[in-house]
């Protein structure tokens, strides 16, 4: 009889271990979707207020230690407003549609349009602006390409006579300046250059209407390929935290129903046990004695066999659940991290002048800002520079728009080596450089700028194997108490002026 309470001790004993491991099989589950569900929750900041208020509390319940019963309402929530967040994100891609669609219709109607331009513009309205998503970006572009466009139209409706000249050199600057702010990749960047050299080389206004719309046509296709992968990144997101909360809901039903059995077979073999004690106590003989613990022995078996049996498959089903959810999870990081690294590179690249690789006007206006705000908290002295390629089209014009093209980029190496490394150099447009120097006062200033000057005349330029010397004009101003940045630009660029007037390559500064 002792041997076989040992036996039904150390039945008991595996019985208890098993279920630890399930236990901590369970326990490191939950930390894992935890962790990541608040991953999740993070990448999603920023999207909309609302969805970023849930989200934190969602995080913090979290961390308080994770009951799925009460989780549950929380995905819900999130799940409703990621939905309402594509809901949003159709209708404002909507808006911009028929917002361009509308300015293409009214420009269709127009008489006098060129059959060329008629044609692109067709094509364009039927079947690349299907194609466009929204994207933030690029709107006010092609509202301003849309305002270029018109002004063309407008002066080409208004030349009187076939043999008036159509010659719009204004407007081919303006849409070359608005092509250089354009930071695309691979085939559309030499898609734009392509225009971009057109421009540079036909200014009538045939041609700069097809230019327009050639541009609007390799933007609204950039759009689309844009939007098309951050849609379907959006759907794995989705589809993964749909996957994640059945799974967690069936998992915790799964328990749920597991408990209960597990409670009543505990019950049962409890009351067994009990059973088993007052019987011995009761036995009058040894063989009725085991005759009675016997059978209560076996039958004590049979319910641990099938609680061993019950955790066998919980164990499982888990285990299952875990393995598939990890995948899944697995999958979704490495999306996720090629999405942000991508992310990242856009807000770097469009801090970034295609051509020239260095910061572009938009990147100059958020340090300009900056200066600015330090200046009137520290008054130290800052001097600031507008640059300006001399006699710049008629590079273009005599040796081509790609050699240009690399004089600029010549230039703003030549530009960024010279400088110290605590100044901050930009390319503002066209050919036009600007210079923040801080803790440099204008008298100081000077001399580095000459040597800065002299340093750009002393390039060797080479054009169809011609010596060419080039050389660029400086206005200099210093910073001043009460000044805006729009005033201190001003004075900058008056030096410019005089300097320009003044015969060129020379260093002006306005006090
Ligand atoms: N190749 C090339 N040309 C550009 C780019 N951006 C602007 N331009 C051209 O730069 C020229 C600037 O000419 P202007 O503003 O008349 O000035 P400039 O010829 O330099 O004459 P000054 O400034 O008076 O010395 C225009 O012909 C523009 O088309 C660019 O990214 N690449």
């Amino acid at each position: 009889m002792q041997q076989q309470h040992d036996l039904l001790n150390k039945k008991l004993k595996q019985a208890i271990d098993a279920r630890t491991v399930v236990e901590d099989a369970r326990k490191h589950q939950v930390e894992v979707l935890s962790q990541f569900a608040a991953k999740l929750s993070l990448s999603c900041k920023g999207l909309d207020i609302e969805l970023d208020n849930r989200l934190a509390k969602f995080r913090s319940a979290l961390k308080k230690g994770v009951d799925f019963n009460l989780l549950s309402p929380f995905i819900d929530d999130v799940l409703g407003l990621l939905k309402h967040q594509e809901a949003k994100q159709i209708a404002l891609q909507r808006e911009l549609n028929n917002s361009v669609t509308d300015a293409g219709k009214q420009l269709q109607k127009v008489k006098g349009l060129p059959d060329d331009a008629r044609r692109s513009l067709r094509h364009l309205l039927d079947h690349e602006l299907n194609n466009i998503q929204s994207n933030h970006d690029f709107i006010p572009l092609l509202s301003k390409l849309v305002i270029i466009y018109h002004q063309a139209l407008q002066a080409k409706l208004s030349t009187k006579s076939e043999t008036e000249s159509q010659i719009k050199p204004e407007l081919a600057a303006e849409l070359l300046n608005l092509a250089n702010d354009l930071v695309l990749e691979d085939e559309s960047a030499e898609q734009i250059k392509a225009v971009k050299n057109n421009i540079t080389h036909n200014d009538c206004i045939d041609d700069l209407l097809d230019s327009a719309l050639k541009i609007i046509t390799i933007i609204t296709r950039n759009m689309s390929k844009e939007r098309q992968s951050a849609q379907s990144f959006l759907i794995s997101l989705n589809q993964t935290i749909e996957d994640l909360h059945h799974s967690i809901v069936s998992t915790s039903k799964h328990s749920e129903s597991l408990s209960a059995e597990y409670e009543s077979l505990n019950k049962q073999i409890e009351a067994k046990i009990k059973n088993l004690n007052t019987q011995t106590q009761q036995a009058t003989s040894i063989s009725s004695l085991k005759e009675l613990v016997e059978e209560e022995l076996k039958s004590l078996s049979d319910d641990l066999i099938a609680k061993e049996k019950l955790e066998q498959s919980e164990r499982e089903h888990l285990l299952n659940s875990f393995n598939d959810i990890n995948k899944r999870i697995s999958h979704l990081e490495s999306k996720l991290s090629t999405y942000k690294k991508r992310l990242n590179e856009q807000r770097y690249k469009s801090l970034l002048d295609g051509l020239t690789k260095l910061p572009n006007r938009a990147a100059f206006d958020e340090r300009f800002n900056h200066e600015f705000h330090l200046f009137n908290i520290q008054e130290s002295d800052v001097t600031f520079v507008v640059l300006d390629v001399d006699h710049f089209k008629s590079i273009n014009d005599r040796y081509g728009h790609s050699a240009g093209d690399k004089t600029l980029q010549v230039i703003a190496k030549a530009l960024q080596k010279s400088i110290r490394k605590s100044d901050f150099i930009a390319r503002y447009g066209g050919e036009e450089f600007v210079l923040l120097m801080t803790g440099m006062s204008i008298e100081n200033a000077v001399s580095s700028l000459e040597k800065l000057r002299k340093n750009i005349q002393a390039i060797p330029f080479k054009f169809k194997d011609k010596q060419v010397e080039i050389t660029i004009s400086l206005g200099a101003t210093q910073l001043k108490k009460g000044d805006t940045p729009l005033i201190a630009f001003d004075r900058a660029d008056d030096a410019l002026y005089k300097a320009k007037n003044e015969g060129r390559n020379k260093v002006c500064i306005s006090k």
